[in-house]
Protein backbone atom coordinates (compact mmCIF):
# COMPACT_ATOMS: atom_id res chain seq x y z
CA UNK A 1 0.00 0.00 0.00
CA UNK A 2 2.79 2.46 0.95
CA UNK A 3 6.35 2.87 -0.25
CA UNK A 4 8.57 4.22 2.50
CA UNK A 5 7.82 4.95 6.15
CA UNK A 6 7.81 8.62 7.12
CA UNK A 7 8.98 7.78 10.64
CA UNK A 8 11.02 4.82 11.83
CA UNK A 9 11.40 4.06 15.52
CA UNK A 10 14.07 1.52 16.44
CA UNK A 11 14.74 -0.12 19.81
CA UNK A 12 13.38 2.73 21.92
CA UNK A 13 14.16 2.31 25.62
CA UNK A 14 13.30 4.53 28.53
CA UNK A 15 14.06 3.62 32.11
CA UNK A 16 13.56 5.59 35.29
CA UNK A 17 16.44 4.60 37.59
CA UNK A 18 19.92 3.34 36.85
CA UNK A 19 19.22 -0.39 37.15
CA UNK A 20 21.17 -2.99 39.12
CA UNK A 21 22.78 -6.40 38.60
CA UNK A 22 19.40 -7.97 39.17
CA UNK A 23 17.63 -6.20 36.31
CA UNK A 24 20.20 -5.21 33.70
CA UNK A 25 20.70 -8.73 32.31
CA UNK A 26 19.66 -9.18 28.70
CA UNK A 27 16.44 -11.08 29.36
CA UNK A 28 15.28 -8.79 32.20
CA UNK A 29 13.56 -11.88 33.57
CA UNK A 30 13.63 -10.59 37.14
CA UNK A 31 11.27 -7.68 36.57
CA UNK A 32 7.82 -7.58 38.10
CA UNK A 33 5.81 -6.16 35.23
CA UNK A 34 8.07 -3.21 34.24
CA UNK A 35 9.66 -2.77 37.65
CA UNK A 36 12.80 -4.12 39.34
CA UNK A 37 11.90 -5.19 42.90
CA UNK A 38 15.55 -4.91 44.02
CA UNK A 39 16.47 -1.36 42.93
CA UNK A 40 13.10 0.15 41.99
CA UNK A 41 14.08 1.00 38.41
CA UNK A 42 11.08 1.29 36.10
CA UNK A 43 11.52 0.13 32.52
CA UNK A 44 8.81 2.33 31.03
CA UNK A 45 9.43 1.23 27.45
CA UNK A 46 11.64 -1.56 26.26
CA UNK A 47 12.95 -2.20 22.80
CA UNK A 48 9.96 -0.56 21.09
CA UNK A 49 10.25 -0.52 17.29
CA UNK A 50 7.72 0.46 14.64
CA UNK A 51 7.27 2.33 11.37
CA UNK A 52 4.72 5.01 10.52
CA UNK A 53 3.69 5.36 6.88
CA UNK A 54 2.55 8.54 5.10
CA UNK A 55 -1.10 9.33 5.72
CA UNK A 56 -1.79 6.45 8.10
CA UNK A 57 -3.09 6.46 11.65
CA UNK A 58 -1.06 4.19 13.91
CA UNK A 59 -2.74 3.29 17.20
CA UNK A 60 -0.92 2.40 20.42
CA UNK A 61 -3.17 0.65 22.93
CA UNK A 62 -2.49 -0.82 26.36
CA UNK A 63 -3.47 -0.60 29.99
CA UNK A 64 -2.49 2.28 32.24
CA UNK A 65 1.27 2.17 32.91
CA UNK A 66 2.09 0.04 29.86
CA UNK A 67 4.35 2.77 28.45
CA UNK A 68 2.22 4.29 25.67
CA UNK A 69 2.64 7.92 26.73
CA UNK A 70 6.33 7.40 27.43
CA UNK A 71 6.86 6.33 23.81
CA UNK A 72 5.03 9.38 22.54
CA UNK A 73 6.77 11.78 24.91
CA UNK A 74 10.18 10.37 23.95
CA UNK A 75 9.36 10.88 20.26
CA UNK A 76 8.26 14.47 20.95
CA UNK A 77 11.44 15.09 23.01
CA UNK A 78 9.45 15.76 26.19
CA UNK A 79 11.42 12.92 27.81
CA UNK A 80 15.01 12.01 27.18
CA UNK A 81 15.39 8.44 25.98
CA UNK A 82 17.73 5.90 27.53
CA UNK A 83 18.49 4.38 24.12
CA UNK A 84 17.02 4.13 20.65
CA UNK A 85 16.88 5.60 17.18
CA UNK A 86 14.23 7.64 15.38
CA UNK A 87 14.45 8.52 11.68
CA UNK A 88 12.26 11.03 9.88
CA UNK A 89 12.17 10.62 6.13
CA UNK A 90 12.48 14.26 5.22
CA UNK A 91 15.18 15.86 3.06
CA UNK A 92 16.32 18.01 5.99
CA UNK A 93 16.81 15.08 8.36
CA UNK A 94 17.47 12.06 6.13
CA UNK A 95 19.70 9.53 7.86
CA UNK A 96 19.91 11.48 11.15
CA UNK A 97 18.88 9.86 14.42
CA UNK A 98 16.53 12.55 15.77
CA UNK A 99 17.25 11.48 19.33
CA UNK A 100 20.85 12.64 19.01
CA UNK A 101 20.45 15.96 17.16
CA UNK A 102 21.07 19.28 18.95
CA UNK A 103 18.34 20.78 21.16
CA UNK A 104 17.98 23.64 18.66
CA UNK A 105 17.24 21.13 15.88
CA UNK A 106 14.86 19.23 18.16
CA UNK A 107 12.97 22.47 18.70
CA UNK A 108 12.82 22.93 14.93
CA UNK A 109 11.41 19.41 14.49
CA UNK A 110 8.81 20.06 17.21
CA UNK A 111 7.76 23.32 15.58
CA UNK A 112 7.79 22.28 11.93
CA UNK A 113 7.52 18.51 11.62
CA UNK A 114 5.45 17.45 14.63
CA UNK A 115 2.17 18.45 16.22
CA UNK A 116 1.19 17.24 19.69
CA UNK A 117 -2.21 17.00 21.35
CA UNK A 118 -1.88 16.14 25.03
CA UNK A 119 -4.44 14.32 27.16
CA UNK A 120 -4.45 17.29 29.48
CA UNK A 121 -5.11 20.50 27.49
CA UNK A 122 -3.28 22.48 30.19
CA UNK A 123 -0.04 20.95 28.87
CA UNK A 124 -0.71 21.97 25.27
CA UNK A 125 -2.44 25.34 25.66
CA UNK A 126 -1.83 28.63 27.41
CA UNK A 127 -5.13 28.85 29.25
CA UNK A 128 -4.91 32.62 29.68
CA UNK A 129 -4.14 33.41 25.99
CA UNK A 130 -6.98 33.75 23.49
CA UNK A 131 -7.65 30.70 21.32
CA UNK A 132 -6.32 32.41 18.23
CA UNK A 133 -3.39 33.67 20.32
CA UNK A 134 -2.52 30.06 21.15
CA UNK A 135 -2.32 29.27 17.46
CA UNK A 136 -0.28 32.42 16.79
CA UNK A 137 2.17 31.37 19.52
CA UNK A 138 2.96 28.17 17.64
CA UNK A 139 3.20 30.03 14.32
CA UNK A 140 5.60 32.59 15.84
CA UNK A 141 7.71 29.79 17.33
CA UNK A 142 8.09 28.48 13.78
CA UNK A 143 9.33 31.88 12.54
CA UNK A 144 6.12 33.50 11.24
CA UNK A 145 5.91 37.26 11.73
CA UNK A 146 3.10 38.41 9.41
CA UNK A 147 0.19 39.23 11.71
CA UNK A 148 -2.46 39.32 8.97
CA UNK A 149 -1.36 35.95 7.61
CA UNK A 150 -1.30 34.45 11.11
CA UNK A 151 -4.81 35.74 11.79
CA UNK A 152 -6.06 34.17 8.57
CA UNK A 153 -4.38 30.82 9.32
CA UNK A 154 -5.75 30.90 12.88
CA UNK A 155 -9.29 31.61 11.75
CA UNK A 156 -9.17 28.89 9.08
CA UNK A 157 -7.94 26.38 11.63
CA UNK A 158 -10.54 27.33 14.23
CA UNK A 159 -13.21 26.90 11.55
CA UNK A 160 -11.76 23.50 10.61
CA UNK A 161 -12.11 22.32 14.21
CA UNK A 162 -15.57 23.89 14.54
CA UNK A 163 -14.78 26.63 17.07
CA UNK A 164 -17.16 29.51 16.28
CA UNK A 165 -15.11 32.53 15.21
CA UNK A 166 -17.00 34.87 17.53
CA UNK A 167 -15.25 32.97 20.36
CA UNK A 168 -11.72 33.12 18.92
CA UNK A 169 -10.64 35.88 21.32
CA UNK A 170 -11.78 33.86 24.33
CA UNK A 171 -9.24 31.96 26.41
CA UNK A 172 -9.59 28.16 26.19
CA UNK A 173 -9.89 28.18 29.98
CA UNK A 174 -13.53 29.24 29.39
CA UNK A 175 -14.21 26.34 27.05
CA UNK A 176 -15.57 22.83 27.64
CA UNK A 177 -13.15 19.86 27.57
CA UNK A 178 -14.12 18.95 24.00
CA UNK A 179 -13.60 22.52 22.79
CA UNK A 180 -10.21 22.69 24.51
CA UNK A 181 -9.16 19.54 22.65
CA UNK A 182 -10.32 21.14 19.40
CA UNK A 183 -8.21 24.24 20.05
CA UNK A 184 -5.23 21.99 20.86
CA UNK A 185 -5.77 20.15 17.57
CA UNK A 186 -5.95 23.48 15.68
CA UNK A 187 -2.73 24.64 17.36
CA UNK A 188 -0.98 21.35 16.63
CA UNK A 189 -1.91 21.63 12.94
CA UNK A 190 -0.86 25.26 12.55
CA UNK A 191 2.50 24.62 10.91
CA UNK A 192 1.12 21.83 8.71
CA UNK A 193 3.26 19.14 10.32
CA UNK A 194 3.54 15.82 8.49
CA UNK A 195 3.15 13.97 11.81
CA UNK A 196 0.59 14.50 14.56
CA UNK A 197 0.74 12.84 18.00
CA UNK A 198 -2.51 12.42 19.93
CA UNK A 199 -2.25 11.24 23.54
CA UNK A 200 -5.53 9.97 25.04
CA UNK A 201 -7.34 12.90 23.47
CA UNK A 202 -10.83 11.55 24.15
CA UNK A 203 -10.23 10.34 27.71
CA UNK A 204 -12.41 12.13 30.24
CA UNK A 205 -14.83 13.47 27.62
CA UNK A 206 -18.43 12.31 27.61
CA UNK A 207 -19.46 9.90 24.86
CA UNK A 208 -21.05 12.35 22.42
CA UNK A 209 -18.09 14.74 22.72
CA UNK A 210 -15.70 11.79 22.28
CA UNK A 211 -17.51 10.85 19.07
CA UNK A 212 -17.26 14.40 17.75
CA UNK A 213 -13.49 14.58 18.46
CA UNK A 214 -13.00 11.18 16.76
CA UNK A 215 -14.94 12.39 13.70
CA UNK A 216 -12.77 15.50 13.60
CA UNK A 217 -9.56 13.45 13.70
CA UNK A 218 -10.82 11.24 10.88
CA UNK A 219 -11.80 14.30 8.83
CA UNK A 220 -8.35 15.84 9.31
CA UNK A 221 -6.63 12.63 8.33
CA UNK A 222 -8.79 12.31 5.21
CA UNK A 223 -8.40 15.92 4.12
CA UNK A 224 -4.79 16.62 5.09
CA UNK A 225 -3.35 13.12 4.63
CA UNK A 226 -1.28 13.66 7.75
CA UNK A 227 0.36 10.71 9.57
CA UNK A 228 -0.84 10.28 13.12
CA UNK A 229 0.13 8.28 16.17
CA UNK A 230 -2.86 7.88 18.46
CA UNK A 231 -2.39 6.60 22.00
CA UNK A 232 -5.38 5.26 23.95
CA UNK A 233 -6.13 2.73 26.67
CA UNK A 234 -9.49 2.26 24.93
CA UNK A 235 -9.49 -0.30 22.14
CA UNK A 236 -12.87 1.02 20.94
CA UNK A 237 -11.23 4.40 20.19
CA UNK A 238 -8.31 2.72 18.44
CA UNK A 239 -10.73 0.59 16.41
CA UNK A 240 -12.48 3.70 15.14
CA UNK A 241 -9.28 5.52 14.22
CA UNK A 242 -6.26 3.36 13.55
CA UNK A 243 -5.22 1.62 10.33
CA UNK A 244 -2.55 -0.32 12.21
CA UNK A 245 -2.14 -0.92 15.92
CA UNK A 246 0.60 -1.72 18.42
CA UNK A 247 -0.42 -3.40 21.67
CA UNK A 248 1.80 -2.59 24.65
CA UNK A 249 2.12 -4.40 27.95
CA UNK A 250 4.64 -3.72 30.73
CA UNK A 251 6.70 -1.45 28.48
CA UNK A 252 6.93 -3.87 25.55
CA UNK A 253 5.14 -4.18 22.23
CA UNK A 254 3.49 -7.58 22.45
CA UNK A 255 1.61 -7.48 19.16
CA UNK A 256 1.33 -5.26 16.10
CA UNK A 257 -0.50 -5.40 12.80
CA UNK A 258 -3.51 -4.18 10.88
CA UNK A 259 -6.17 -3.09 13.38
CA UNK A 260 -8.85 -5.26 11.74
CA UNK A 261 -6.58 -8.27 11.89
CA UNK A 262 -5.75 -7.70 15.56
CA UNK A 263 -9.44 -7.36 16.38
CA UNK A 264 -10.44 -10.44 14.41
CA UNK A 265 -7.58 -12.68 15.39
CA UNK A 266 -5.69 -11.43 18.46
CA UNK A 267 -2.60 -13.58 18.98
CA UNK A 268 -1.47 -12.63 22.50
CA UNK A 269 -3.60 -13.59 25.51
CA UNK A 270 -3.60 -9.98 26.77
CA UNK A 271 -4.85 -8.70 23.40
CA UNK A 272 -7.52 -11.43 23.46
CA UNK A 273 -8.71 -10.11 26.83
CA UNK A 274 -8.78 -6.55 25.49
CA UNK A 275 -10.82 -7.59 22.47
CA UNK A 276 -13.26 -9.74 24.46
CA UNK A 277 -13.80 -7.00 27.05
CA UNK A 278 -14.93 -4.74 24.23
CA UNK A 279 -17.65 -7.14 23.03
N1 LIG B 1 8.77 10.67 35.47
C1 LIG B 1 8.60 9.39 35.82
N2 LIG B 1 9.30 8.86 36.85
C2 LIG B 1 9.18 7.56 37.20
N3 LIG B 1 8.37 6.68 36.56
C3 LIG B 1 7.66 7.15 35.53
C4 LIG B 1 7.72 8.52 35.11
N4 LIG B 1 6.88 8.69 34.05
C5 LIG B 1 6.32 7.48 33.83
N5 LIG B 1 6.78 6.56 34.71
C6 LIG B 1 6.41 5.14 34.79
O1 LIG B 1 6.59 4.59 33.49
C7 LIG B 1 5.61 3.59 33.26
C8 LIG B 1 4.88 3.90 31.97
O2 LIG B 1 4.11 5.09 32.15
P1 LIG B 1 3.25 5.75 30.97
O3 LIG B 1 2.67 7.01 31.48
O4 LIG B 1 4.06 5.78 29.74
O5 LIG B 1 2.12 4.65 30.79
P2 LIG B 1 0.79 4.75 29.95
O6 LIG B 1 0.61 3.44 29.29
O7 LIG B 1 0.82 5.94 29.07
O8 LIG B 1 -0.28 4.91 31.10
P3 LIG B 1 -1.32 6.11 31.35
O9 LIG B 1 -2.31 6.00 30.23
O10 LIG B 1 -1.89 5.81 32.70
O11 LIG B 1 -0.49 7.37 31.31
C9 LIG B 1 4.69 3.58 34.48
O12 LIG B 1 5.10 2.52 35.32
C10 LIG B 1 4.95 4.92 35.11
O13 LIG B 1 4.74 4.87 36.51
Amino acid sequence: MYEQPILQVKHLNKQFGSGCRHCTNAAQANLIKNYCPKCGTIYACRNVSFDVYPGEILGIVGESGSGKSTVMHCLYFDKEVTAGEVYLHDPEFEGLNLLTISSQKKRYVRNHKYGMVYQNPVKGLKMNFSSIGNIAEKLIAAGNRNVTAMQRIGQDLLETVHIPLFRMKEAPGNFSGGMQQRVQIAKALSNQPPILFLDEVTTGLDLSVQAAVIDLIKLIQRELQISMIVVSHDLAVIRMLADRTLVMLNGEVIEQGLTDQILEDPAHSYTQQLVYSML
